[in-house]
């Protein structure tokens, strides 16, 4: 079975395959029996399908399940303080484990509980998405604020991520799209070679399971590198925010879960690929209305209405806009823009999709 190692702060491993969940009882079970109990934080769409999976594992405990809304709408500070009124109606303790099971909000969520309850329980992330092969990895936990995606959160390593493939296959449509944008992303920051071979996938679906888990492994491995580098985010872990500038703007703009974030961040990218005036735009506008991006949200919406979201991003100081520009594949950098520049830009990328789209 496929196994990453991340040296981040306390050293844990992201097992990828189709049998992960044999690991409770075996690699796990040391973790598992020193709890006094544990607490399955579940997506409520997620938990209908593939709780049955999962909790056959877990029957010599004492497991409760607490079902969280589905999505992004799970990252508000209502469903925070359900948690931990869960937790603590039911008696759980600094013994308590909790395991995250769901997409990426559902992890980041579950992670910000698992950081605050008590000042800090243990939690295993059990990603149930293409994109939470990304938000499981590297601790970053958080919830939304009105006027921004992320905005409060914590970094909080897990014990382990233990992400079962199978679970993938009942995803919608727009989860695969959500999903690969960040597989993409991490091929954008790291490796032309890998990015050609993504750009050539015809259709996501139809991925064997051995294509599917490369990318996935791939896109782990360069994650888990830069985590090990810049755990904090001081430097080059901003890179992995790669098209999240617009991307957190659209999202907070146009209300949390109403854009998938992957979908949001292949927006992003194409609007930090312009600004770099990299040549590799026009491939990937062709890849994302391949798979049905959804560009025309650029050009419904203007620069002025998601200024003031970049300009809170938690990379921009003193009101700057910095971006993460890519002048040269797998050479990221930051920069900072001028307004009025990333304004044109802007510009010139929705007359280009609005040309396309037409
Ligand atoms: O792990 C990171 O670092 C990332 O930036 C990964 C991003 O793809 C991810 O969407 C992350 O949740 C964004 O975090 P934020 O700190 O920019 O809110």
């Amino acid at each position: 079975m496929p196994t990453i190692r991340v040296e981040a702060g306390r050293p844990y491993s992201v097992h990828i395959g189709t049998d992960v969940f044999g690991l409770f009882n075996s690699e796990y079970k040391e973790l598992l029996d020193s709890a006094d109990r544990i607490v399955v934080i579940a997506d409520e769409k997620v938990a209908s399908l593939h709780l049955g999976h999962l909790l056959p594992y877990l029957k010599s405990y004492k497991v409760d399940v607490f079902n969280v809304p589905s999505g992004e709408q799970a990252k508000s500070i209502e469903t925070f303080m359900d948690c931990h009124s869960f937790l603590l109606a039911a008696g759980c303790s600094r013994k308590t484990l909790i395991l995250a099971f769901g997409g990426g909000a559902t992890g980041d969520l579950a992670g910000f509980v698992a950081s605050t309850f008590m000042r800090g329980i243990p939690y295993i992330q059990v990603p149930t998405t293409i994109l939470a092969h990304d938000s499981a990895v590297g601790g970053k936990t958080a919830i939304n604020h009105a006027l921004g995606k992320n905005m409060i959160g914590t970094f909080y390593q897990p014990e382990a991520v233990l992400y079962d493939i199978q679970l993938l296959k009942t995803l919608p449509d727009h989860e695969w799209r959500s999903g690969m944008a960040e597989v993409i992303k991490h091929a954008f920051i790291s490796n032309e070679q890998w990015l050609d071979e993504l750009l050539a996938v015809e259709s996501f679906q139809a991925m064997s399971d051995p294509e599917l888990m490369g990318h996935l492994e791939k896109g782990i491995a360069v994650k888990a590198a830069i985590v090990e580098e810049d755990e904090f985010e001081n430097g080059m872990r901003k890179f992995l925010n790669f098209g999240h500038t617009l991307a957190h703007a659209l999202e907070a703009h146009l209300g949390y879960g109403n854009i998938t974030h992957g979908e949001a961040v292949v927006l992003g990218m194409a609007y930090a690929l312009h600004l770099s005036s990299n040549d590799r735009l026009n491939p990937f506008l062709e890849w994302g209305y391949h798979h049905g991006y959804p560009f025309e949200k650029v050009v419904e919406i203007s620069f002025g209405e998601l200024l003031p979201y970049m300009k809170k991003d938690k990379k921009a100081s003193k009101g700057d806009l910095n971006f993460v520009m890519l002048r040269q594949i797998a050479q990221p950098q930051m920069e900072k823009i001028e307004e009025q520049a990333a304004a044109n830009s802007y510009e010139e990328l929705r007359l280009k999709i609005g040309e396309v789209i037409k």
